[in-house]
């Protein structure tokens, strides 16, 4: 049992009943999305790593007083009638709410079932003796005894005839034999002005007016109350609190006779209540910020419209609010590697991922991965039809081979256009999900999951002799070449050391200079570092742009079916798989060989499609998703040690392909010829031979989840 501190209580009972301040989830959402997933997150859409979501931990109880995680909403508050009369503080089990722009305001508070089942009553009884007790004292303590339990027994479940958590897990969660989640109320914790944004719901329905919904001022018992709720897109608001539809009998009582005449008190009352518009009684569950982590939290809110609109259905509102251009309820197949993330990669995903996309109503199905490559048969075998994701609760080396799966199906074209392929950041490396969920978070990039657009990015096709008639390898992240390849591949042996085995294995071949000498072909898109900007900026506005269109689409469309799935108008079909370049054919005449005084001193050869190849390095920060090109960075060899420092040391910035010494352009295709028999390539992490290797871009085949339509941003434009 835990009590609260005075500070607490000051600042939960007494500054915010004030209005000094009102605690806010998240700031407004940026672009044009309710995808605010982190509350750090900034317009310019900053990387954001654990450390920083450390940040948002408590934010519903933020303090008060930080300018940085509040926000003043300038609305009048639903003080008590009287501050003096503590008769007049409405003991409800539901929070009073309004939508606004950013998300579902609180407008009054409730309080908590648990704590007025088992204390708030006797309680406040003693309390209104004291009639010299200010409003605010009285709120403080009340904020404490709601701190005693936010989770209703099973015994008040009875009481107020809630059904139990597992009950309200519509996802299925198939070959797991594991237990549903359950999440959490808040009721009673949810402070006045606080702001749930849109970008943090992850499922909203209609409730009964749960029994026991009264105030001291009610005349109708907590053992009478019963009204129903519809999931109808009901036009007459009345029959959304009374009329109690069969698909969700589960859930809720049948309303009998004498239900249905207090269905006509609470009715009255609600209509007494609301100057607007009649409330309805809403479940939402939404995620809420624990430690490092968000959590799925639940509340019961009565929600007020605008006179204006009186017959809208609420719920079908916040649902297309919180999903404004995302794909609800998906079907997911998660394919975990129980050996990825050092042997954590299937704790993550069931303690940090799993509650999220329940919670959010999505189906999930899991495959484990129990050999080397097994990702590949699984996704070569998997039925289409079943899904429209398929998550990998794993490293990057998962997500590269579902895609090979699926390039090597007869039906890939179907395949690719059916399916979503995402990471859950559960692996040691991650970038996938650093680049596209903007987060190497687990819990995070769940609800990015369930937020993200459908977006198409390019692939990066690989050929080489001893493999490539039966089927070229499809690269999602990079390829590369000497110092980097080195470093990544040959340092397993000491992996003990963690990620910095790699940083040491870099810094050691570049102090010693080693070189790689190698002929390199390119066919380029933008050759010079002028050019990469211009390419960069026209194709980043571009998509922006398209990202804009899609949104206006979409909210100009009406009900559950306006998810956005604008992908699909973009299909491909099996000719997108054609090899323009084909490993056979000479070196075509536009292509430019770089300068062998170069390549023979060769330090660093990287490509790549994403900007993060790690959570904290930005090898490739002009990325882009599907701008039909792959970033090229190469180094010299002969660097002074001196030169190369700053260049490691930007890494993170990305501020490398700044620097002269740096070749850093957008290419099409590459071919890449070694000169030496000692080495290797990496392609997406992956040990690959060392043989010719030619490269080219597949325009936007595959289907992935990007948050906001676009790659976490890199700051470039201002580089
Ligand atoms: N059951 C298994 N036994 C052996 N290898 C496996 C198994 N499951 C997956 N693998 C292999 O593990 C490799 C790494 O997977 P992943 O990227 O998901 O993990 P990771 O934690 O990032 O690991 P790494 O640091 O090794 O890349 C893949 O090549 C995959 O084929």
């Amino acid at each position: 049992m835990k009590f609260c501190s005075n500070e607490t209580k000051l600042k939960r009972g007494l500054l915010f009943p004030l209005g000094l301040s009102s605690p806010s989830l998240t700031e407004p959402s940026f672009d044009n999305s309710d995808t605010d997933l982190n509350q750090d997150s900034n317009r310019s859409g900053s990387f954001i790593d654990s450390r920083t979501l450390a940040k948002t931990d408590n934010d519903l109880h933020t303090d008060p007083l930080s300018s940085t995680t509040t926000k003043n909403i300038h609305v009048p508050m639903n003080l008590p009638r009287s501050l003096n009369n503590l008769k007049s503080i409405k003991i409800r089990d539901f929070n009073e709410a309004t939508l606004t722009d950013d998300g579902i305001m609180i407008t009054s508070q409730g309080i908590s079932l648990a704590s007025r089942a088992s204390n708030s009553e006797a309680f406040l009884e003693g309390q209104n003796n004291a009639s010299d007790t200010s409003f605010f004292e009285t709120e403080s303590l009340v904020s404490c005894v709601t701190c005693l339990s936010d989770n209703y027994s099973s015994e008040q479940r009875d009481r107020f005839n809630l059904s139990s958590p597992s009950k309200r897990l519509s996802g299925s969660s198939n070959n797991l034999g594991d237990h549903e989640a359950s999440y959490a109320s808040v009721a009673g914790q949810m402070l006045v002005n606080t702001v749930i944004p849109y970008g943090r719901i992850l499922h909203a329905e209609y409730v009964n007016n749960p029994k026991g919904y009264l105030d001291n001022t009610d005349t109708v018992k907590a053992s009478d109350t019963s009204s129903s709720h519809s999931s109808s897109n009901s036009k007459d608001s009345d029959n959304q609190v009374t009329t109690t539809t069969t698909d969700h009998k589960d859930r809720f009582l049948t309303v009998g006779r004498k239900n249905n005449e207090v269905n006509a008190n609470a009715n009255d009352k609600t209509k007494k209540r609301s100057k607007n518009g009649e409330p309805k009684f809403v479940e939402i569950t939404f995620a809420k910020p624990r430690r490092h982590d968000i959590v799925p939290k639940r509340l019961i809110l009565s929600i007020s419209f605008p006179s204006s609109s009186p017959n809208m259905d609420i719920v079908e509102e916040i649902l297309k609010r919180s999903y404004k251009n995302a794909r609800r309820q998906r079907s997911i197949l998660v394919i975990i590697n129980p050996f990825g993330g050092k042997r954590k990669a299937k704790k993550l995903f069931m303690s940090k991922c799993k509650p999220i996309l329940l919670a959010s109503k999505c189906s999930i199905d899991t495959a484990y991965t129990k050999y080397n490559k097994h990702a590949v048969d699984i996704a070569r075998e998997v039925d289409i039809d079943k899904y429209d994701t398929i998550a990998c609760a794993s490293g990057d080396g998962i997500p590269y081979e579902v895609i090979n799966g699926l390039f090597q199906r007869p039906d890939r074209a179907e395949a690719f256009n059916k399916l979503a392929v995402t990471q859950l950041p559960c692996g040691s490396g991650n970038a996938m999900s650093v680049s596209c969920h903007w987060t190497n978070n687990p819990s995070y990039a769940a609800l990015c999951l369930v937020k993200s657009v459908e977006a198409r990015i390019d692939l990066m096709c690989c050929s080489q002799p001893s493999y490539y008639k039966e089927f070229p390898r499809l690269s999602f992240l990079s390829q590369t070449y000497g110092v980097i390849a080195e470093s990544d591949i040959n340092t397993e042996f000491i992996r003990w050391m963690g990620p910095a085995r790699f940083e040491l294995g870099v810094a050691f071949n570049v102090l010693q200079r080693k070189k790689y000498p190698c002929e390199i072909y390119v066919k380029y898109a933008a050759k010079l570092k002028n050019d990469l900007k211009v390419h960069y900026l026209e194709h980043k506005n571009r998509a922006s742009l398209r990202f804009e269109n899609e949104l206006e689409r979409n909210q100009d469309h009406d009900g559950p079916e306006s998810d956005s799935h604008s992908v699909d108008a973009d299909k491909i079909t099996e000719k997108d798989f054609k090899l323009k370049y084909p490993l056979d054919d000479p070196v075509p005449a536009d292509w430019e060989r770089i300068d062998p005084n170069l390549t023979d001193n060769l330090g660093i050869f990287y490509t790549g499609k994403m900007p993060y190849i790690a959570a904290d390095t930005k090898f490739f920060p002009a990325a882009l998703p599907a701008d039909g090109s792959m970033d090229l960075v190469i180094t010299d060899a002969r660097t002074p040690v001196t030169r190369m420092a700053p260049i490691l040391l930007g890494l993170d910035k990305g501020s490398h392909v700044l620097q002269p010494e740096v070749i850093h352009s957008k290419i099409l295709a590459y071919r890449l010829v070694p000169k030496i028999t000692n080495s290797l390539f990496s392609v997406d992490g992956e040990k690959f031979p060392l043989e010719p290797l030619q490269v080219e871009v597949m325009p936007r085949l595959c289907k992935t989840l990007l948050r906001n339509g676009s790659y976490v941003d890199t700051d470039f434009d201002s580089m």
